[in-house]
């Protein structure tokens, strides 16, 4: 048996992009896995050996464990990037992971929601697109130089969120006033049917004031 002494150091420039991008895979091959459990019908052995078989896996995953999650940080191109995001990091497999695009008019993406997002029979949790808003609001008032946490949220569900095909998610800054920053931002069909419309309030704390406006161009 081989010992993978990458995957315990913490190394520098290409080799770390390339450890990088296979924890991607990995995390993208988790989410498969958690799809599969919730729709597999094998028999009750099977699933105790499967079991069994994971367990094993994840115990060879914690031989080697960071504190936290991967932190944020610029990547090499540039752009910001959070690895470790819940909703927008390539190596966490509780993440969609969401993809953001930057628009004339605020940003943009197409999220395709999982059978693991179930909430009310065959459609996504609110909880889920409401998460999904959230992050993409966030996404927004960044991209606009104004970096912010989440103050509050309003959300309205206006048709049930389908998962298994992609749907269109935008969201743009309304106003400004001070530190406070209102976003707008919907999920809806490619068609433009209107299924999950939110408000956001978002707040620069005082101490991201500095780091807020150079961030614009990175996000
Ligand atoms: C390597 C670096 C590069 C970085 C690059 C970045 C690129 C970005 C790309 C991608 C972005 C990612 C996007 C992520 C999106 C997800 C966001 C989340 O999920 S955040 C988690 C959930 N939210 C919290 O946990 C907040 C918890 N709350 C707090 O921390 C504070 O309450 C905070 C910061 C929201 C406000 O605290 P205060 O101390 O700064 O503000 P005070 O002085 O109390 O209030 C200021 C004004 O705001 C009002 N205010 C405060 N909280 C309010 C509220 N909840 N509702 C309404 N108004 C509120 C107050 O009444 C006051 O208003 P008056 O100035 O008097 O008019």
């Amino acid at each position: 048996m081989t010992v993978e002494t990458a995957a315990t150091e913490e190394t520098g420039g290409s080799d770390r992009e390339s450890r990088l991008a296979a924890l991607g895979v990995l995390a993208e091959q988790v989410r498969e896995l958690m799809d599969a459990v919730v729709l597999t019908d094998v028999a009750e052995d099977e699933i105790a050996r499967v079991t069994e078989e994971v367990a094993v896996l994840t115990e060879r995953l914690r031989a080697a464990r960071r504190d936290t999650p991967l932190q944020p940080e610029i990547a090499p191109d540039g752009s910001f990037r959070h690895l470790g995001n819940a909703v927008a990091g390539d190596c966490n497999p509780y993440a969609l992971p969401l993809k953001a695009e930057v628009t004339p008019d605020g940003v943009r993406a197409e999220p395709t929601f999982r059978p693991m997002h179930e909430g009310p029979p065959n459609s996504v949790h609110g909880g889920v697109t409401a998460m999904i808003l959230d992050h993409l609001f966030g996404t927004a008032a960044a991209a606009a130089g104004r970096l912010g946490m989440t103050a509050s949220l309003t959300v309205r569900y206006r048709r049930p969120t389908p998962y298994g095909r992609p749907l269109v998610a935008d969201a743009a800054v309304t106003r400004t006033e001070g530190r406070k920053t209102w976003v707008d931002g919907r999920i809806a069909t490619p068609d433009g049917t209107v299924l999950v419309e939110a408000t956001g309030l978002f707040i620069t704390p005082t101490a991201w004031l500095p780091a807020s406006e150079e961030v614009a161009d990175r996000v």
